[in-house]
């Protein structure tokens, strides 16, 4: 997304730090458990992270931007019958790499449950006996189904990779402000495309009602009197539906292009 957005970017994962001095920016590649606290600290302007890393980490520093990828939520597992809910955790153990957020939810629920913290592959501790229940992020679901684990009660929390920044930081920098707009480019240029066509004017109001565009659409007159061409954004996952709507409505020339950068 970074590069997408103009910004220079490291050719290897050792590079730990680069400089961008076209863009004025530096880059710091941390470990991203780390990064709430290296922003919160007030030396890093701004962060890229997970939004569970984030809460995890306790530190001072809140979400400006969700950027749409590492869509996870965060949850219990358990062996089949161990427990219904997280009710029946009492005096229990249960194994996390986010001792953070799972004691917060504990103590919320007034649940009386020991935790264990573990770096990684967390979803083993029970098989080998370290816990009865395990917290982690959940994806697709398939470690906790070969691990032989269900889920148990609602979600904690739902995540995905968020811009920080520390929390009351000034809002206005102008360096932050450009960051935030490029990368919110990134994001309308991947879920948009642009749609042009043709269609009758008299049908122009019901076609408009199917492609209300982000502010308005552009209409133009054609050559042949009776019909215009009409250009807006629409969102990519709704593309191919609006075609046939527009179709049926009796416009032609339907086409769209993907949007390689923007700034609304
Ligand atoms: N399978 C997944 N699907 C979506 N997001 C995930 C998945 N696994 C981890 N994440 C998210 O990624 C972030 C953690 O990053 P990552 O897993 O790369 O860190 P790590 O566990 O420290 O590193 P590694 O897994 O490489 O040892 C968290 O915000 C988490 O929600
Ligand atoms: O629901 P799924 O699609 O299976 O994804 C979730 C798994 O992905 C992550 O593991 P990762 O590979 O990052 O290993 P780790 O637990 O050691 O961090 C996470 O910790 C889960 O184990
Ligand atoms: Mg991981």
């Amino acid at each position: 997304m970074l590069h997408e957005a103009g910004y220079k970017q490291r050719k290897e994962s050792k590079e730990l730090v680069l400089v961008d001095p076209d863009n004025e920016v530096e880059f710091f590649y941390l470990r991203p458990r780390d990064i709430a606290i290296y922003v919160s600290s007030g030396k890093l302007d701004i962060g890229i992270t997970g939004r569970d890393l984030l809460l995890d980490s306790g530190a001072n520093a809140e979400e400006i931007l969700e950027l749409g990828f590492a869509r996870s939520t965060f949850r219990y597992a358990t062996r089949p019958g161990t427990a219904s809910g997280p009710a029946d955790f009492h005096g229990m153990t249960i194994a996390t790499s986010y001792e953070g957020i799972v004691a917060k939810h504990l103590a919320d629920q007034g649940i009386d449950a020991s935790v264990v913290h573990l770096d990684g592959a967390v979803e083993t501790a029970i098989q080998l006996g370290v816990a009865q229940v395990i917290a982690d992020v959940v994806e697709t679901g398939t470690s906790l189904r070969n691990a032989g684990l269900e889920v148990v009660g609602e979600p904690i929390l739902t995540s995905e990779a968020v811009v920080v920044r520390r929390t009351g930081a000034p809002a206005d920098d102008p360096g932050v402000q450009r960051f935030l707009r490029r990368l919110q480019g990134v994001l309308v240029a991947r879920s948009y495309v642009m749609m042009d066509y043709d269609c009758r004017a008299e049908h122009l109001e019901q076609a408009v009602a199917l492609t209300p565009g982000l502010e308005s659409p552009t209409v133009s007159p054609l050559h042949n009197e009776g019909w215009v061409a009409v250009r807006a954004m629409v969102p990519s996952k709704d593309a191919q539906r609006v075609m046939d709507d527009l179709y049926a409505l009796g416009a032609r020339a339907i086409l769209t292009t993907e949007i390689h950068a923007c700034r609304l």
